[in-house]
């Protein structure tokens, strides 16, 4: 069984930093860039869509790893985590914007999430909420107000199809597809992307906190509207104050000890 291993089968590399604290962007080629924000930053390993780098924070450790797109490798990337002994991940991605007010280039911290993907339904049932941790999102939210980045909090849909979101009419369930996201709309939903809702249910399962920050890319409701669309893939908001959420949060874990 893959719990034999001295190494956790996809993630492929032993925790020997000890890391209590992970960053997780989706796309193996920000790791890099983002573990260069941290001090001594070192390469730890790569397997499968698991890019893996460690460096300090405040002299704490902390990972920065890639889960790949989606929910099923996102899922197993936070178990296998948890296996190896982090207690809090922060993904790090990019969304595209849902309601009007959200433009390319603001930040969205995710306080829950839409589960509108199928992996966290193998985890519980749809009933329960994908909720951000506490700590986490308010670390994340303060973090933006001290940086001066303009950012909105609430709630994420997740889903798996990226072009269901896009062209929902190609879909032969574009019915459904549409449907649902005027339904997202009317509540409020911020913004769209894939991976928050698993992220959020697999950790509450096994007692990790885990928060989310996310660049908006792009809206297409304002394009839809007529109202103007900025397009921007600068990361460096949301690296920053993933950054400094996680530097809030070690020091707040030193202050309770
Ligand atoms: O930028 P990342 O973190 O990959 O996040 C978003 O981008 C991908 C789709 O383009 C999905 O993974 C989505 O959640
Ligand atoms: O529109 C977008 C942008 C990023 N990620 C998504 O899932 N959708």
């Amino acid at each position: 069984m893959y719990y034999e291993h001295q190494k956790p089968y996809h993630i492929g590399f032993i925790n020997e930093a000890g890391a209590r604290y992970a960053i997780l962007p989706g796309d193996p080629g920000r790791v890099e860039k983002i573990a260069s924000h941290l001090e001594h930053p070192r390469f730890v390993s790569q397997n499968r869509e698991y890019t893996t780098w460690v460096g300090e924070l405040e002299g704490e450790p902390v990972l920065v790893m890639s889960t790949g797109m989606g929910g099923p490798s996102a899922a197993i990337g936070v178990e296998e985590l948890h296996q190896v002994g982090v207690h809090t991940v922060l993904r790090i991605g990019t969304c595209g914007g849902m309601a009007l007010p959200v433009k390319g280039g603001d930040l969205v911290v995710a306080t829950g999430a839409i589960r509108m993907e199928g992996t966290s339904k193998e985890y519980v049932p749809i009933e329960f909420p994908a909720v951000a941790n506490l700590d986490v999102t308010n670390a994340l939210v303060n973090s933006a107000k001290e940086l001066g980045h303009p950012y909105h909090a609430g709630v994420v849909q997740c889903k798996d199809s990226f072009y269901g979101q896009h062209s929902p009419e190609r879909m032969p369930a574009g019915y459904e597809l549409l449907n649902k996201w005027d339904a997202w709309l009317k509540a409020g939903a911020l913004a769209s992307e894939m991976e928050s809702s698993a992220v959020f249910i697999v950790s509450q399962i096994l007692g990790m906190r885990a928060g989310c920050v996310l660049n908006v890319l792009w809206n297409q409701e304002r394009a839809k509207n007529g109202m103007e669309d900025i397009e921007t893939h600068d990361m460096t908001a949301a690296i920053q104050v993933s950054i400094e959420a996680i530097r809030k949060l070690i020091r707040e874990e030193r202050d309770e000890t």
